[in-house]
């Protein structure tokens, strides 16, 4: 094993998986600095969610490494999987899955509370991300009330305020009408970037290449090259090897 660069927040190696004996992933390996927003693109079925459930431990690589803050990941067991995503890392579905007893307030300060936080405190801040995400005034409906598209926007409000050290977002944008999903975007990518956090975005919509430091694109499990994105606001551009 060769340990990652230093300033490599999230480390991939050779990352190989198959579902029963299909590939899915062959040999991807990229590196992520810390607080960088990195772009997953490519066409429906090429690897994409395969890949961010690689890189937070969801799935174990048949091969290859993943790395996060210098240490492996993928020698951990699966406990000690699982309590490095409750701890460090966030996960945002293609469609919301919010507890439908809770209230959105609830559903937001839930993941904060697990991690100790106090019940006022987590409420104060379930409500600030809330109002950001354009739902504050939903705050005390259960989820069955609102529209798929506000769901979604919980869902991200309660990623984000968690303030994970990694937030991994599989087609966050997807329930959202055209119009919605690049405010939601730079939203999310903002609000990422205010608080230092890592973001690995799988997506197809074309808006997030700007936003993102680098965009790493597959093609049948495959890396077929990363695009660099204009360097905005001093940002540097993300670190890949092939
Ligand atoms: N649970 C599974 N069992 C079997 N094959 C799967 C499973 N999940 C994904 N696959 C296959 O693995 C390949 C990669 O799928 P993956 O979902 O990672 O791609 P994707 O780029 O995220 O696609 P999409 O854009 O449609 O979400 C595809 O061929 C897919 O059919």
């Amino acid at each position: 094993m060769v340990a990652p660069p230093d300033d490599d927040v999230l480390w991939a190696r050779g990352i190989t998986y198959a579902y029963s004996g299909s590939p899915a992933l062959t040999g991807v390996s990229f590196g992520v600095h810390e607080g960088e927003v990195v772009a997953l693109t490519g066409p429906r079925g090429c690897g994409k969610t395969t890949l961010l459930e690689c890189l937070s431990g969801r799935l174990l690589p048949d091969d290859g490494e993943v790395w996060f803050n210098g240490s492996p990941v993928h020698t951990l067991t699966q406990l000690g999987r699982e309590r490095l995503r409750r701890e460090h890392f966030g996960w945002i579905d293609p469609a919301p899955r919010l507890v439908p007893e809770l209230t959105v307030w609830e559903n937001v300060a839930l993941p904060m509370m697990l991690r100790g936080t106090p019940r006022r405190t987590a409420r104060t801040t379930a409500r600030e991300w809330l109002d950001r995400l354009d739902v504050g005034d939903r705050e005390r409906e259960r989820p069955a009330a609102l529209l798929q598209s506000q769901r979604q926007r919980v869902a991200i409000a309660r990623a984000l305020a968690a303030t994970p050290k990694v937030l991994f977002a599989d087609e966050p944008t997807a329930p959202l009408h055209h119009d919605d999903r690049g405010q939601v975007l730079r939203t999310l990518t903002a609000a990422a970037r205010s608080h230092g956090i890592t973001v690995l975005l799988a997506t197809h919509d074309s808006e997030v290449a700007p936003l993102a430091d680098q965009t790493v694109a597959l093609l049948d499990g495959r890396r077929v090259g990363a695009i660099p994105a204009p360097d905005a606001e001093g940002r540097d551009a993300c670190s890949v090897s092939a």
